[in-house]
């Protein structure tokens, strides 16, 4: 996997700490990395889903994203999306596809679009024994520096209940208004994360 660029566009995995087994006398052992960040693949979809599960089927019986959408996102554009792993296990993820129009749109659940500059993030989620330590926020603020990487990318956007405005409004989202695209009974606010920045910016972001 290459590092992200405008032309080779996937998250090289990288590890906060590894915990390596390595006392004198003893053979190396090899272990998972306590710690890492990667694109997900469709190897990871399983997780994600069981994770969607708990956080909002067993809550409101929907969820942002079906297992057959999640497959079809990790298939379409797996570069747009970023898993955080703890000794090999997903406790935290945010799935986006491609969006080249102002406003969602009920099309935006479903649609990638290739090279747009708007970034949908269509679930951000954090397994339930890990949430309030800040991991929702940290992972957030790692997808949004690592999309500054991807120069065709301009801004994010996404949907949320309106519990959830303050959550994203402290990540430096702002609210745009009532979003056009209601699921079942549930409505959602639309907010939007510019990245700007341009060339200059990624050069000196480590992109
Ligand atoms: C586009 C979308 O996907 S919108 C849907 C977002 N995902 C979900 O609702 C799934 C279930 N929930 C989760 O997975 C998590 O609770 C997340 C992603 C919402 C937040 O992640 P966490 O790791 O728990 O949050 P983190 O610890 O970083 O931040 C906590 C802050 O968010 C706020 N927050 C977190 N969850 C909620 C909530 N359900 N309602 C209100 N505020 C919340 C906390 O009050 C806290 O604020 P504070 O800093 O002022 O104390």
């Amino acid at each position: 996997m290459a590092t992200a660029s405008a032309s080779s566009p996937f998250l090289k995995p990288f590890a906060l700490r590894y915990s390596v087994g390595s006392s004198p006398g003893r053979q190396r052992r090899h272990t998972l990395p306590a710690s890492e960040f990667r694109n997900l693949s469709l190897q990871d979809a399983i997780s994600v889903f069981e994770i969607e599960r708990e956080a909002f089927i067993s809550v409101s019986g929907e969820c942002p994203l079906h297992m057959d959408e999640v497959r079809h996102f990790l298939e379409l554009c797996p570069e747009l999306s970023l898993g955080w792993f703890e000794e090999g296990r997903l406790v935290a993820f945010v799935i986006g596809s491609g969006w080249d129009k102002e406003k969602l749109s009920q099309d935006a659940l479903t649609i990638h679009v290739p090279d747009a500059p708007t970034v949908h993030i269509h679930v951000l989620a954090v397994h339930h024994k890990c949430r309030q330590q800040g991991k929702g926020s940290i992972i957030l603020w790692r997808y949004l520096q690592y999309l500054r990487c991807l120069a065709m990318v301009k801004r994010a956007v996404l949907m949320c209940e309106d519990f959830l405005i303050p959550f994203y409004q402290k990540a430096g989202f702002k609210d745009i208004g009532p979003s056009g695209v209601a699921v079942g009974p549930l409505t959602f606010t639309e907010m939007e994360y510019t990245l700007g920045g341009g060339a200059y910016l990624r050069r000196n972001s480590g992109c």
